[in-house]
């Protein structure tokens, strides 16, 4: 296997991607960084200058009051100096998880939610997904862990080349005394973690909230309704507000921290004073200098350098091939035009359909799906679309959406053909309900809406609940459109039935006032009663509107101007169910078996009732 078609861009690219965005995002990231690289050499350095000072004060045989003076000044600077190389690391450690979260997911979410419905459905393209979601998962790995070792790395590379001279000092004397100072370190450092463990039970709730939300990005079902109805704005709202709570709490986490910080910078500035305190101490009786700045040499960590230079490159090895993942999946092209393409006219109340000799075949598969397929729906026609299983009928639906481009022949609308569109647009002027759409577990009101609680129009959403039949259920409910589905955000959340779901999703179809209407077996999961009186009502829910469905229940189709019978990829049949049946070609022989059955059904249960 070749390497360069594995890696396809090289560790300079994948640099400059990094830090381009980081500029573009927030200029400061990169001052910061470069600030805390020279405070993290500083720092050390601080700590050799100071012995070397202290014995240059010694030679020169200057007063105690001199050498009182300049110690508290060396001190004074040295704390300084560790003070802001600590706010420096903390700072960038949580700006890098804020471009992490804020940036670079978001391009990942955008990414989702935006390209080719098709694209996303391949098997190839979720498994990229997947690795590119691991890209932006987690602080020490990917595009995340890119920044932090680069900081790491600079800082090693300059503390190997500047920090000849290691200063510390380790003694049997001082043992004991360390191991004191280090429990009381530990103790600090324990209670900071105690903290931040009982924030963990509200954290990992948050987290449940945001694992779902990034969920119904990568999730198929909801990829369709989240295009169609642009959820992905009220998704994204919730997702902030959960990322707000997520940062308020982290930020009290860090305070704490910060005061472990704080004792850690007292407790280290009393250990090294002691030590250096006990090394005067040894010089003024009788310890050579040479000896003396030896001793400060030898404690000295070079191999520590050493083995973390040796870390860090081996781990931005690792975050490279993963930002590599990550830029893969997000260069994926789309077929469609999405911030471009021509625009649908804003005036017509419904669309113009015209399917040209379409053909469609999928990826890896060795048969056409629909082969030479032609028909024409004029604005505001009904069309029921029918067929055995596998016939090809959601198919059909999914190019009508614009979820696939035909691979032969053309897909027209109001003209214009869909390739040419602007897709987005597109999708704003249709709606449409599969057999296995998805709701999210948002309110009942949004998800018939699309929009949060306080932008919905209570008329429009009240009208679309009474048409849709759902009204004596919402009405039962103590918190009525406020009510969540599911208990994924929410304890009090309920459960639909498979007719009550039915009937919400047609419920938002309606709300949404579109010029195309595509019903993927509506009523499939209704009761009779429901069903028939939906059909009973379907020419005024969809008056003026053009509308296609696709139901096996013959019997609804009386209620169209125009039936497709599909059979093996093609439209044998074509008329209204009068002409259709009159012909007594396939269709008249499956409506016909149907009828038997449900007259069965009848006597069955006229018999029981006997
Ligand atoms: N994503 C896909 N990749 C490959 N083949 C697919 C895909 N989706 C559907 N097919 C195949 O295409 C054919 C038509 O499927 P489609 O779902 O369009 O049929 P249908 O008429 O809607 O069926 P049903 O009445 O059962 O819902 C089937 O043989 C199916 O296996």
């Amino acid at each position: 296997m070749k390497k360069g078609k594995e890696v396809p861009y090289s560790l300079g690219d994948n640099f400059h991607f990094i830090y381009a965005n980081m500029w573009a995002y927030d200029k400061s990231l990169i001052f910061y960084g470069f600030a805390e690289i020279i405070f993290n050499v500083i720092l050390p350095l601080c700590t050799v200058i100071l012995p070397s000072v202290v014995v240059g004060l010694l030679e020169r045989q200057a007063g105690i009051e001199k050498f009182i003076q300049t110690m508290v000044l060396v001190f004074l600077v040295y704390s300084i100096v560790s003070a802001v190389q600590t706010f420096l690391t903390s700072r960038n450690r949580n700006q890098y998880i804020d471009i992490r979260l804020n940036f670079f997911s978001i391009i990942l979410f955008e990414k989702c939610f935006s390209m080719d419905y098709g694209q996303l459905e391949k098997e190839k393209t979720r498994e990229e997904l997947k690795k590119s979601g691991d890209s932006v998962y987690g602080n020490w790995q990917g595009l995340e862990g890119f920044m932090h070792r680069n900081v790491s790395l600079l800082t090693n590379v300059l503390g190997l080349l500047t920090y000849a001279l290691v200063v510390g000092w380790i003694n049997p004397v001082f043992l004991l005394l360390l191991l004191v100072l280090s429990v009381i370190q530990i103790l600090v450092f324990h209670r900071a973690k105690l903290y931040e463990h009982k924030q963990k039970n509200e954290m990992s709730g948050i987290r449940v909230t945001q694992g779902y939300l990034q969920e119904q990005a990568f999730d198929l079902k909801a990829g369709k309704d989240i295009r169609l109805y642009q959820l992905d704005k009220l998704i994204g709202r919730v997702y902030a507000a959960a990322n707000n709570r997520l940062k308020k709490i982290k930020g009290k986490i860090r305070g704490v921290y910060y005061v472990n910080d704080i004792v850690e910078i007292l407790l280290k500035f009393l250990r090294d004073g002691l030590c250096y305190g006990y090394l005067i101490y040894l010089l003024m009786h009788g310890l050579p200098v040479s000896d003396f700045v030896l001793y400060l040499g030898i404690v000295g960590g070079l191999a520590g350098w050493m083995m973390k230079i040796t870390e860090d490159l081996s781990e931005i090895g690792r975050c490279h091939y993963m930002i590599c993942d990550f830029r893969k999946f997000c260069d994926i092209k789309d077929t469609f035009s999405h911030k471009s393409g021509r625009e649908l006219e804003e005036e017509d109340m419904a669309l113009d359909i015209v399917f040209d000799h379409v053909s469609y075949q999928y990826e890896g598969s060795s048969d056409y799906v629909l082969k030479d397929i032609s028909f024409h729906m004029g604005k505001g026609d009904k069309f029921a679309l029918v067929g055995v299983n596998g016939a090809g009928k959601t198919t059909l639906v999914k190019l009508m959406c614009g979820f696939y481009q035909p691979t032969g022949g053309r897909i027209l609308i109001n003209g214009i053909d869909i390739g040419e569109l602007n897709i987005e647009n597109y999708f704003k002027q249709i709606a449409v309900v599969f057999q296995d759409a998805a709701v999210l577990s948002f309110t009942i009101g949004e998800n018939i809406s699309g929009v949060p609680g306080s932008k919905i129009n209570r008329e429009e959403l009240d009208h679309a609940i009474e048409l849709s039949g759902l009204k004596e259920k919402i009405d039962g409910l103590p918190k009525g459109t406020g009510t969540y589905l599911n208990k994924d955000m929410e304890e009090s959340g309920i459960q639909l039935s498979g007719g009550e779901l039915q009937k919400l999703l047609l419920a938002r179809a309606l709300y949404k006032k579109a010029k195309l209407l595509l019903f993927d077996e509506p009523t499939a999961a209704m009761d009779a009663i429901a069903e028939s009186e939906l059909y009973e009502q379907y020419q005024d829910l969809l008056r003026g509107r053009t509308a296609l469905f696709i139901s096996h229940r013959l019997a609804s189709t009386r209620y169209c101007d125009n039936i497709l019978f599909l059979e093996n990829g093609k439209i044998a049949e074509t008329g209204s169910h009068e002409s259709l049946m009159k012909l007594n070609g396939r269709y008249a022989e499956m409506f016909q078996v149907q009828s038997k059955y449900y007259k069965e059904e009848e006597d069955e249960t006229e018999e029981s009732m006997a």
